[in-house]
């Protein structure tokens, strides 16, 4: 699906580049062999399936860097100082398990903005950059905020581990909604499960020869059980709250209305939609079209589950099925867990030169 030669296409990426530099992005780097461990967790199911990783005598499991944003965090948290504002062009790397005409490796232009002093303006000059470099390429955007539904979940009137078990799945749609279904007493508790709970001595009847889990974490496991079925269900209430809000899907201004108009009755999303109200100001005033500007609550849900806020992307307007040429989002709370315990408030972005070409050829 090449429709540049690859010398063709670094030259575009630094053109890109230079609209970075010129907005006072420094131009940084990442190794290409990044330690895997406790990294890899950080992308989500996702990433860590299509992560190339392999093993180093010395330094243990390393991956062939699926993105940026998480060495050049760390970089910033260890040498860097605020405000900053970074760009780099590579290539990243990750397995296709699909679609075999997809690169397993592809070049990024990236521009990441570790600056705490206004977020709706960080998020909007981050967005309008990309919008500009995309000016003349048809392209559709899309606007979301993981913020949002993080701030609904946490609201929720049920146990913390019920809470902490969906914002777990909130990556995987449909593990949440199956979750959402068992904590509303929607889908029936499962026959056995009925049975393991209703059994006063269910240690006696486990089997001699156990699987992955020991003893104890079994024991553990249905204490857990045990107590959550006592709780009671998540109201209907709720539940359709949730539902309103997750079918949240129209142009900003809209969007808007329809988010406050469920804050009534979900109160704890108010402080994230107040921030939204505030991003579309900013985005105006970058000269974005916000009245047309598209909006998703649940847009994002499946990406880097590393995003905490604002999320975009820019596809193709053609039924081409390419993935989107630019995307990205604000991620504080990774700051924090890579900053070993104080964060910035940093949001980013990135291109991809060899689709953006692609779009133009087919154009
Ligand atoms: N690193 C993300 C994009 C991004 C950069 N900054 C924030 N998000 C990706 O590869 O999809």
């Amino acid at each position: 699906m090449n429709a540049e030669t690859s010398q063709a296409i670094w030259d575009r990426a630094r053109r890109y580049q230079s609209v970075l530099v010129g907005q006072g992005a420094l131009i940084t780097d990442a190794d290409v062999l990044q330690p895997a461990g406790t990294l890899l967790d950080l992308y989500g199911e996702d990433i860590r399936a299509r992560t190339f990783t392999t093993q180093d005598p010395l330094r243990g499991e390393q991956m062939l860097r699926p993105d940026f944003t998480v060495p050049i965090v760390q970089q910033h948290m260890a040498f860097g100082a605020e405000p900053a504002r970074y760009t780099y062009v590579g290539k990243v790397f990750r397995k296709q398990e699909s679609d075999e005409t997809r690169p397993t490796e592809f070049v990024q232009v990236g521009f990441e903005v570790f600056d705490g002093k206004d977020v709706a303006a960080a998020d909007a000059e981050v967005f309008a950059t990309f919008a500009g470099i995309l000016a003349g390429v048809s392209v559709t955007p899309m606007t979301g905020d993981i913020g949002i539904l993080r701030a609904a979940v946490i609201g929720l009137k049920t146990t913390e581990r019920r809470r902490a078990a969906l914002m777990r799945h909130l990556w995987r749609p449909r593990r949440f909604r199956a979750l959402l279904d068992r904590f509303g007493a929607v889908t029936p508790t499962p026959a056995a499960r009925t049975a393991l709970l209703a059994n006063p001595d269910p240690m006696a009847t486990l089997p001699a020869v156990l699987g992955l889990r020991s003893k104890s974490e079994i024991a553990l496991r249905i204490d857990a059980l045990r107590a959550d079925a006592a709780v009671d269900p998540i109201s209907s209430f709720e539940r359709d709250l949730l539902d309103a809000l997750l079918k949240v899907r129209e142009t900003a201004p809209n969007a808007l209305a329809s988010l406050r108009d469920i804050s009534v009755d979900l109160p704890s999303i108010s402080a994230a939609i107040d921030g939204l109200s505030r991003r579309l100001d900013a985005l105006a005033n970058r000269g974005i079209d916000v009245d047309a500007l598209p909006f998703e609550t649940a847009y994002g849900r499946t990406s880097m589950e590393y995003y905490d806020g604002f999320v975009f992307g820019f596809s193709s307007n053609a039924g081409l099925n390419i993935p989107p040429v630019a995307t990205g989002g604000r991620y504080d709370a990774l700051t924090v867990v890579l900053g070993g315990g104080t964060g910035v408030p940093a949001v980013g972005g990135v291109i991809r030169p060899d689709l953006v070409a692609y779009l133009e050829a087919a154009q």
